[in-house]
């Protein structure tokens, strides 16, 4: 498929942005040229998604090396960079990766380091996009050659380097000519399966319907979804999953019904270092995001709001997770640890 979304490329010394903000109906892009334009690009979801906001951040901490000209302002830039949303592993893993190609190159000087940490970051935008198309051609083992398959926010091609982790299992499912229709949910309050996935979806011709989150139930209960494929921002050594609020929801409704549910992430969003999904930071967002809607507002002035971002679906309710490595079924914390050391699942 021709890839007429990207949400991310690195041109004359800018990090280009596709502005995720004001998708579908308005495609402009954002130029970063300093870490902290490529922070709040981050914080403001102007780039969104897990893997997308990884690479991003490395051309972030490319652009800090840049313009800091002490290590320790280099060090403080990167931590500031980290911090843009706390739940996507993702940014801290890239972040983490590339300063650790900094400290095996900075003895060669800085125009070493600099030559080293660009090369870095092309490479984990290309492996990205690498990995996502194998995720894809591993997750479309589970899909039968005729499903009707529910999904939730973005995670396509807007939502990584390039192709998708869950829509790329789904966009390759259809590719391999199985009969698939897709029920995306609209994804309140940011609205990124309608803004984003319903667009994709329309793009790659794949017959789908948008739904609003509340309807996902009803379907589920009459028996209208064989199956859902969704992605994740944080997955724990036990199999819980960090993602886009919903999901958990999602989850229990489909155990109730004994419908198939599976998280779709690179390995890349596994975090080895915490045990279970209560450790995994929610991100809570601005009340305007709930208040308003595309800057309308639909809610009391001072109106008191809860808004976070993920939620965590308990390993219980989980299926299977989909990886470039293979698919993680359960016990989940054994099958993650054998990855883990290396091994093959
Ligand atoms: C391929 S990761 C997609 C993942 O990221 C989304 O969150 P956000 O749009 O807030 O960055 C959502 O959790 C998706 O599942």
């Amino acid at each position: 498929m021709d890839e007429s979304f990207v949400a991310l490329q690195f041109k004359e010394e800018k990090l280009v942005l596709l502005d995720q903000r004001i998708l579908p109906t308005h495609v402009e892009y954002v130029q970063c040229a300093t870490f902290e334009e490529v922070e709040f690009a981050i914080r403001d979801m102007i780039v969104r998604g897990a893997p997308a906001i990884g690479a991003a951040a490395a051309y972030g901490v490319y652009l800090a090396l840049k313009q800091c000209s002490g290590e320790t302002d280099f060090y403080q830039a990167c931590t500031f960079l980290g911090q843009a949303r706390p739940t996507a592993v993702n940014l801290m893993w890239a972040i983490e990766r590339m300063l650790s190609v900094y400290e095996q190159c900075k003895i060669g000087g800085r125009p070493h380091a600099l030559r080293r940490l660009l090369s870095e970051a092309h490479a984990i935008r290309e492996e990205d996009i690498r990995t996502n198309k194998t995720i894809s051609r591993i997750g479309n083992r589970i899909v039968p050659d005729r499903a009707t398959i529910l999904t939730h926010c973005n995670t396509g091609a807007l939502a990584t380097a390039g192709w998708g982790t869950a829509l790329g299992v789904i966009k390759q499912a259809f590719y391999d000519n199985k009969q698939i229709f897709v029920y995306a949910d609209e994804t309140r309050p940011r609205f990124q399966g309608a803004r984003l996935t319903a667009w994709e979806l329309m793009e790659a011709k794949i017959p789908s319907k948008l739904i609003v989150d509340s309807a996902a139930a009803t379907l589920i209960r009459d028996g209208k979804i064989d199956l859902v494929i969704l992605g994740g921002d944080r997955v724990a050594a036990n199999g819980d999953v960090a993602n886009k609020l919903g999901t958990f929801a999602l989850s229990v409704i489909c155990k109730a019904y004994g419908i198939p549910f599976y998280s779709v992430v690179p390995v890349s969003t596994i975090d080895f270092a915490i045990p279970d999904g209560s450790a995994i930071l929610i991100e809570e967002r601005e009340a305007t995001e709930v208040t308003h809607v595309q800057g309308v507002q639909v809610a009391p002035t001072g109106t008191q709001v809860y808004n976070p971002a993920f939620d965590v679906t308990p390993h219980q309710n989980i299926t299977g997770i989909i990886t470039e490595r293979g698919i993680i079924y359960p016990p989940f914390k054994e099958n993650i640890e054998r990855l883990r050391r290396g091994e093959s699942l």
